[in-house]
């Protein structure tokens, strides 16, 4: 429902988010699982996740780029990885927890598996070097267009502000995701680059 606070910006974000959610659905098996391949492969080319010792990444679903093939190649070459939950405490923020092979996962609220909560598991974001995030569009600004709970722009406002100077944050998208020129609002974080299948964008 629209209230009166509904500017036209955000109609334009969200006819946009409507938009590039069919279109990455529309994607059959086989373009999928190459898409995951060529991302594993221009991901691992990355010089800052090559340099990374601990790399934030998160679980994909839906048409989202699967992230199982990059996640299971960084493990295995000894990297630590930490993935987001659903913030206990602090709503529509994000906390990172260590994640292995052997972490238990459990679905939040929008059916997306997460390491099950654990205090002594929690990777504050100063400690990662290289932060992956998922993105529903991107231009070749550096604007990001997520899913539309404001969490990763909420999680990351101390990064925005210089309080994380040694992070670097990249998306992850298929190349169809790409757009002329987003929408931006105020609280955007614009992110380092875009990790596609395709290339890598730096902004
Ligand atoms: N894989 C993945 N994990 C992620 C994100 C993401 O985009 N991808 N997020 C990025 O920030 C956060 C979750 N953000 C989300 C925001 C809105 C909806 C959403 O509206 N989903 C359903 C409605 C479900 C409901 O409201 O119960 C929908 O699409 O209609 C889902 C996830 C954290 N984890
Ligand atoms: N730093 C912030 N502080 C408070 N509210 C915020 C902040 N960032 C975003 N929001 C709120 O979150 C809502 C969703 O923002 P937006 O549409 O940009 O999400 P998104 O970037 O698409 O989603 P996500 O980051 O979860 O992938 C907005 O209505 C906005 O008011």
């Amino acid at each position: 429902m629209q209230t009166q606070k509904t500017t036209s910006s955000e109609q334009a974000r969200s006819a946009l988010r409507e938009r590039l959610i069919s279109q990455r659905n529309a994607l059959n098996a086989a373009q999928q699982q190459d898409a995951a391949s060529a991302l594993t492969r221009q991901a691992l080319a990355l010089p800052e996740l090559q340099q990374a010792r601990r790399i934030g990444l998160y679980h994909s679903v839906g048409g989202e780029l699967n992230t199982a093939p990059l996640i299971d190649t960084l493990l295995e070459q000894g990297k630590q990885l930490a993935l987001p939950v659903l913030h206990p405490f602090n709503p529509g923020h994000l906390l990172m927890l260590d994640y292995s092979k052997t972490t238990p996962m459990r679905p939040n609220r929008f059916a997306i598996p997460e390491p099950v909560l654990s205090c002594q598991a929690v990777v504050p974001l100063a400690q990662i070097d290289c932060l992956l995030i998922p993105l529903v569009g991107f231009d070749p600004h550096g604007n990001r267009l997520g899913m539309g709970g404001g969490f990763y722009d909420r999680t990351l406002a101390p990064w925005l502000n210089g309080k994380l100077p040694g992070l670097t944050v990249f998306g992850l998208a298929h190349d169809c995701q790409q757009v002329e020129q987003l929408p931006v609002a105020s609280w955007d974080v614009p992110i380092n680059g875009v990790i596609t299948p395709g290339r890598i964008w730096r902004f």
